[in-house]
């Protein structure tokens, strides 16, 4: 007899280089006002990408559209070159994993891997195997007969894991996944992520609320704001080249000192008491325009001995807050119009300041970046 499996059959060719494109997606729930306002993105096949935004900003309904559960109002998704729009979530070939694990509580683990093969008609011998593998892949031989409730929480998150790529899908979608866990666990799921990830290349679309999470593992973060990308780009130019103050105090913490642009040439700025400072400008046009200048914590220094920045305030220490590895020290400026944070690394080489001690703060120029207020 001739078995021709459905996997066979089914199994898309992975030809396309872009893995999903969207085009102009936008959703409105009432008609009336868009909630996703025309989104337009490509992610290339084998890219972790991750999306990050405040509550509202729109991001489960975008993952719920590529999913399939939501239909977009207007635009398309495309998955693998087909536009797969207007398919219902079963026709897409995408598997998903959320903040609670939805395995099948009456099946066993080997069971609930088994399902989606089941679905799309593999043969028994070849499930039996996949299962194996899959098993493997998430380190956790010998619970196959197991059920999720005699697992722990980050057992149970593997085999969800395991279940969303064990039919090779074309995407996999993950909410929140680790939001269940504890600190210590979700970093070791940040780990074991990344490993599945380096090691099969999936592409994943992954949405959470954990900016450390987003920065440790994408390739790509996109930041949402009202609907829309405000920027999307590598983690590292996300932290170090925001273009907007938006993203500059959604992703990390940063320094705000208030500023007028004193020269639409140079990149000097005026602060509220007259000094001149400078920092690279973003967006920001003509003279006189009010912004804001931007500086990571860790990169404000206490200038020690004759050492030589561009930018340099006196402040007066207000607070030290230990943080193990770390000490947060909290700053205002002599003229009181501005408070600065910076840190200390624990090193044991670097005094912690007392509070009162007047402390001399310095940044390079390419280290400031300043936005328009709005
Ligand atoms: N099924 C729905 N019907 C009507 N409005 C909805 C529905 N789902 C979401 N919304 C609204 O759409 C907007 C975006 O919500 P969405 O859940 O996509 O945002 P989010 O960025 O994922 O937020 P969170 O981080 O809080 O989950 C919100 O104003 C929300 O109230």
């Amino acid at each position: 007899m001739l078995t021709v499996t459905m996997k066979e059959q089914e199994r898309p060719a992975r030809s396309s280089a872009q893995s999903v494109v969207l085009r102009n997606v936008v959703k409105s729930y009432d008609g009336m006002t868009a909630v996703v306002k025309g989104i337009d993105l490509n992610v290339q096949a084998g890219e972790f990408l991750t999306i990050l935004g405040p509550s509202g900003s729109g991001k489960t309904s975008l993952l719920m559209m590529l999913a399939g559960f939501e239909q977009p109002t207007s635009g398309e998704i495309l998955l693998g070159g087909n536009d797969v729009s207007r398919l219902p979530p079963y026709k897409r070939n995408i598997g998903m994993v959320f903040q609670q694990y939805a395995l099948f509580p009456h099946l066993t683990v080997a069971q609930n891997l088994a399902f989606p093969l089941e679905m799309r008609g593999w043969a028994r011998d070849e499930i039996a195997g996949r299962v194996a593998w899959a098993m493997n892949l998430v380190r956790l031989k010998g619970l196959e007969e197991r059920r999720p409730a005699q697992l722990s929480g980050g057992q149970q998150q593997r085999i969800a894991v395991a279940r969303a790529l064990i039919f090779d899908p074309e995407l996999v979608l993950m909410d929140e996944p680790l939001g269940a866990l504890d600190k210590q666990l979700r970093e070791q799921m940040q780990e074991e992520f990344a490993r599945i990830h380096r090691e099969l290349k999936p592409t994943i679309i992954y949405v959470t609320h954990d900016q450390g999470e987003a920065i440790s593992l994408s390739d790509r973060v996109a930041v949402f704001d009202g609907g829309r990308i405000s920027q999307i780009a590598p983690p590292k130019d996300l932290y170090e080249k925001p273009e907007s103050a938006f993203v500059a105090t959604f992703i990390g913490e940063t320094n705000r000192i208030p500023v007028r642009r004193a020269s639409a040439s140079l990149d000097t700025f005026q602060m509220a008491d007259g000094r001149l400072v400078s920092a690279v400008a973003v967006g920001m046009g003509s003279s006189d325009d009010r912004g804001y200048l931007m500086v990571r914590p860790e990169r404000l220094r206490r200038i020690a001995g004759r050492e030589y920045l561009p930018n340099v305030l006196e402040a007066i220490v207000l607070e030290a807050t230990y943080h193990g590895d770390n000490v947060r020290v909290r700053a205002g400026t002599i003229t009181g119009d501005t408070e600065l944070l910076y840190r200390i690394s624990n090193d044991g080489n670097q005094p912690v300041p007392h509070v009162g001690e007047q402390v001399l703060l310095g940044w390079r120029t390419e280290d400031a970046r300043a936005f328009p207020a709005s």
